[in-house]
């Protein structure tokens, strides 16, 4: 597979349950994702071990600080020599421009997380923000897309909508991916791979669905047919 749709969220307490996951994956089948859990727990070194085994990493920290903080976070990944970052559209344009000039497009994808998946209408209000998940997520998106990032992070039900307003260069990456009759876990915009990739995601967030299943590589390698299905009918 020349450009894997799935990135595999390596969400595990140690370094070494995330390295004997990624020993029975191939670089070719997916992309992994190593967030908050392992990089507070293992941090950078892992980062380097799993590159050195071939595969591209998405380092998904979330930066959300003031401009300067963050576009200096921005950098040491980038000196990680990452796939991708993300950082929060909620820090605003400031600290959304800020990390576009320390990370200059061409090298790691920047990308802003809209609204968590675990979010839907009646969190919004609470925390100020009006309007529903779609027109919250269009907005954010908006603004990276005029601060110059190279995507946004968004559940794959607001993609069609994206896609649209973004054209084909904007890349979509979506969490809260879940294969009919899986659990939900605490998602709360879900949907199948295949809808995700017919909605217009180019990558796809999955975590327990792979980590958890007992067979962790035949579970990825089902995703992997379910998006190859999918792709002939992709926005
Ligand atoms: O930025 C992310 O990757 C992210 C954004 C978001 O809105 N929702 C979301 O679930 N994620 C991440 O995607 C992964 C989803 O994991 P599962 O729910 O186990 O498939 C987790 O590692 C989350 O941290």
């Amino acid at each position: 597979m020349s450009d894997p749709r799935i990135i595999v969220a390596l969400d595990f307490p140690d370094a070494k349950q995330a390295l004997a996951l990624t020993d029975r994956l191939e670089p070719g089948s997916c992309r992994v994702k190593v967030g908050k859990e392992l990089f507070t727990a293992a941090g950078p070194h892992v980062v380097n071990e799993i590159m050195a085994k071939g595969f591209e990493v998405f380092l998904d920290l979330k930066f959300h600080d003031i401009p300067s903080t963050v576009s200096n976070a921005c950098k040491a990944a980038a000196g990680l020599g990452v796939w991708m970052m993300n950082i929060h559209a909620l820090g605003g344009r400031r600290m959304l421009s800020a990390a576009r000039q320390a990370i200059p497009a061409g090298t790691a994808k920047l990308i802003a997380v809209t609204l968590l998946t675990s979010m839907e209408r009646s969190d919004l209000n609470e925390i100020g923000l009006n309007g529903d998940p779609q027109e919250v997520v269009q907005r954010l998106a908006l603004l990276a897309n005029d601060c110059g990032l190279d995507g946004v992070v968004c559940s794959a039900r607001e993609a069609p909508r994206l896609r649209q307003i973004m054209g084909k260069g904007f890349c979509l990456v979506t969490p809260g991916i879940r294969p009919v009759d899986a659990s939900m876990d605490e998602q709360k915009r879900v949907t199948t791979p295949r809808q995700a990739i017919e909605n217009g995601a180019d990558y796809l967030v999955i975590g327990r669905p792979i980590t958890q299943a007992a067979d962790p590589v035949s579970m990825l390698k089902q995703l992997n047919n379910e998006i190859e299905e999918g792709m002939g009918f992709k926005i």
